[in-house]
């Protein structure tokens, strides 16, 4: 009998050498596996985690938005205001303070640091005008028509509330004329109440058609009491009349600004005084309309010299009228070519019919306000209009860029015929 005994020892450590090295291996990749299935797994759940993260980031960008622009309205910044101490900071009611002069004085004595309150009714005003104010918490709007009694506690009141233009005051004269009675008590009966002191924005349109030249304060004037303009200026000259009867009555501080004619950035676009009609028509390369044959004169002032007169008549002992005016005196045609060389516009002049008791001429003697305020205009006409015609040109832009355009609607076909709409 053979012996197996050495080689089958050998062969069984062959085989027991090669079954730990299988067995081995096998263990290798069954870790191998786990692993495998384990990384992607982990692949897997990064993924969806990812997927899910962008998802949150989806819906919380626009509110991260929002919140950054809640977070700029709070800090947004104002023009710069001074600081007032208490004894010297005034609570100022401005009616008509969202208008054209209206909201020039409303930028002065907010920077000036007073506590100011705007009412408008919004006819002739626009929110705009005063936006650049809205949540300081110095200022107040408030949407109200004077005709209607106000209560509110104040120590000044600019009582400016009243459509200015010509077509304005006439497109509804019994309007024109209940803010200016109307209105003008009931601001009155508030200023008796409260103790505050009233400036009323009067006009050179009580001088009427004058035939003094130029007008002085004591001019009683030459005004057709059933004409055209007879609502504003009438309306002007009882407003007047009130003020002195509550100064004379019950002791009413009252101070009258005689207020010629006035421009400046902020006229409204259809405004329809000389100065914004001409520039508007020399920008657009239409005619400028001449009423009557352009020999009547104006003397034109730049707002914010009127805006300085106020405040210091306001704050002055002054309580009988005072004019406020540029006294450099021009033709109406005169101005015409004026303003279209100030606009390099090629527009042609076209002479229409004069309007109605339109006055022939036109200047304020400011004497007056010279000696007892210190005022006088320092603006020259040229740069004043220069100043218009930049912000006419900035708003004919803006209203290019925002104004709806309607599309035509497409004709409707009906049993193959068109149906026009
Ligand atoms: O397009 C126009 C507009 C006006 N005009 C003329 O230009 C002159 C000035 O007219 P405006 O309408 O600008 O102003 P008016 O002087 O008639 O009234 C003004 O007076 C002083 C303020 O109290 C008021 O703002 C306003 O009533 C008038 O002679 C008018 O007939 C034109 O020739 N063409």
């Amino acid at each position: 009998m053979v012996s197996k005994g050495p080689l089958l020892r050998l062969l069984t450590a062959i085989n027991r050498r090669r079954m730990k090295l299988l067995t081995g291996l096998a263990f290798v990749a069954y870790v191998a596996s786990v692993w495998g299935n384990f990384v992607n797994m982990r692949s897997l759940q990064e993924n969806g985690d990812q997927k899910v993260e962008s998802k949150i980031e989806e819906a919380v960008a626009p509110l991260r938005e929002k919140i950054r622009d809640l977070e700029k309205s709070f800090t947004q910044k104002y023009p710069p205001v001074k600081f007032l101490s208490e004894k010297d900071r005034k609570r100022i009611l401005i009616t008509g303070g969202a208008g054209f002069v209206g909201s020039h004085l409303t930028d002065k004595l907010m920077m000036d640091g007073h506590e100011v309150t705007v009412v408008d009714n919004f006819f002739t005003g626009r929110k705009r005008n005063v936006e650049h104010w809205i949540g300081h918490e110095n200022f107040e709007l408030i949407n109200h028509d004077v005709v209607e009694p106000l209560y509110i506690e104040v120590d000044q009141i600019y009582h400016l509330a009243s459509p200015a233009s010509p077509p304005n005051y006439m497109y509804n004269p019994i309007k024109t004329l209940k803010t200016n009675t109307i209105g003008t008590l009931n601001m009155l009966g508030l200023a008796k109440r409260v103790g505050a002191r009233l400036l009323l924005a009067s006009t050179s349109e009580v001088y009427g058609d004058p035939e003094v030249h130029p007008q002085n304060e004591d001019y009683w004037g030459h005004v057709n009491p059933i004409g055209p303009r007879a609502c504003y200026d009438e309306g002007k000259r009882v407003a007047e009349t009130m003020c002195y009867a509550y100064m004379k009555q019950e002791g009413v501080e009252v101070r009258v600004a005689r207020i010629f004619n006035t421009f400046g950035p902020r006229m409204h676009m259809n405004d329809g005084r000389v100065v914004s009609n001409f520039i508007l028509q020399a920008l657009q390369g239409e005619a400028l309309t001449v009423y009557g044959p352009g020999t009547q004169t104006r003397a034109f002032q730049y707002v914010s010299d009127l805006v300085n007169g106020l405040v210091a008549l306001m704050n002055s002992n002054v309580s009988s009228p005072v004019n406020l005016g540029n006294p450099e005196e021009h033709t109406i045609l005169e101005f015409a070519q004026l303003i279209k060389k100030l606009v390099g516009s090629e527009s042609e002049i076209q002479f229409l019919s004069e309007a109605q008791d339109d006055p022939q001429k036109r200047k304020p003697d400011i004497r007056k306000a010279k000696l007892l305020l210190g005022w006088e205009p320092v603006v020259p006409l040229e740069e004043g209009l220069n100043k218009a015609i930049h912000y006419f040109r900035k708003e004919l832009e803006y209203q290019a860029n925002n104004q709806y355009i309607p599309k035509p609607k497409p004709a409707r076909m009906k049993k193959g015929r068109t149906r026009h709409n």
